[in-house]
């Protein structure tokens, strides 16, 4: 056995976790302990594992993660990429912010993206996200407009895309990844979305850093698994910060009281509308929930 080493696990598949470590990529199994502890390693986490005489490794430790998404399975995210269609399909602001409330309570920080702006004009979407203090990106496949714009964001960072079905995920990594088709072919990329075949998560090196393919991790994943506690709720909207705390009621919910400095600074323009909307959708979705079913949903 060697000393123990120290990865990042890049997929796991069939029992077999694949880890780079240096320039070499292991192929670990994991030891009993982790099915004890019903834990289990996903692409993304940090491991130490051992190394036997054979070239085998095995898993020993999983590190602590900074943050992990369950559906799909990855751990230590620095980036989503959050992608919408101008149109073709439409895009919806509730769904987009929701997806950005998810990763900003997770410590994720949301890159927005928005596709397809040969299609439609981008004017009123660039008005909403444009002043949230959140990057976002116009990008045509068709033209060519911005893609490259967004190369930078991948440097030296894990990140994931998530987006509805069609919106142009597919197209925008083979343009930015032309070498992930040669490894994977534009033909087994779509069979592998297919119903029938096992999902699984792959991290693929780019930009000295890693891109995960999660193949149909659809902004409907947020919908159906993140559940938000109401009091939580504000800091997914990173731009309400400088007015928390200024309201007259110390418990305001910020949806509907008399001198709550959220609802005037949307009054005044300083939030947007629709954003204002999706928080008060959000709030009136979970104020109900309770702390059990939270506690479960996060476990899954
Ligand atoms: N007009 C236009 N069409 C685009 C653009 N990007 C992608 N498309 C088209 O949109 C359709 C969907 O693109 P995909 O890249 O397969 O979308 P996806 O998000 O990966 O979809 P799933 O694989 O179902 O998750 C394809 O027909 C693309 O050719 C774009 O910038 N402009
Ligand atoms: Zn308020």
């Amino acid at each position: 056995m060697s000393e123990a080493l120290t990865g990042l696990v890049l997929k796991g598949i069939g029992g077999f976790y694949y880890v780079q470590c240096g320039d070499t990529l292991y192929s670990c199994r994991a030891r009993g302990k982790f099915r004890k502890d019903r834990i289990s390693p996903y692409a993304g986490d940090r491991v130490r594992f051992t190394v036997d005489e054979n070239g085998e490794g095995y898993l020993s430790e999983i590190l602590p993660r900074k943050n992990f998404l369950v559906r799909p399975p990855l751990a230590n995210l620095d980036k989503l990429f959050i992608v919408s269609s101008v149109s073709d399909p439409q895009p919806s602001t509730l769904i987009i912010d929701k997806t950005i409330a998810a990763a900003e309570l997770k410590g994720i920080e949301p890159v927005l993206v928005f596709t397809k702006t040969d299609l439609d004009d981008a004017a009123p979407l660039r008005e909403i996200y444009g002043m949230i203090g959140i990057r976002c990106y116009f990008v045509s496949a068709v033209d060519g407009v911005g893609v490259e714009s967004l190369r930078p964001e991948l440097t030296g960072c894990v990140s994931a895309f998530t987006g509805n079905s069609g919106v142009g995920k597919s197209t925008l990594l083979n343009a930015l990844m032309p070498e992930l088709v040669l490894e994977t072919g534009e033909i087994s990329r779509k069979l592998g979305r297919g119903r029938h075949t096992t999902r699984h998560v792959e991290l693929y090196p780019v930009e000295g850093g890693y891109v995960a393919d999660t193949p149909g991790f659809s902004t409907m994943d947020i919908d159906r698994y993140e559940l938000f506690r109401k009091e939580e709720l504000p800091d997914g909207f990173r731009e309400f910060a400088p007015y928390i705390g200024a309201c007259r009621f110390t418990s305001c919910s910020h949806t509907c009281e008399k001198g709550c400095a959220v609802l005037e600074a949307a009054e005044a323009g300083k939030i947007s509308r629709s954003r204002l909307e999706s928080y008060i959708a959000m709030y009136n979705e979970v104020k109900d929930i309770k702390e059990w079913q939270l506690s479960k949903s996060k476990n899954v």
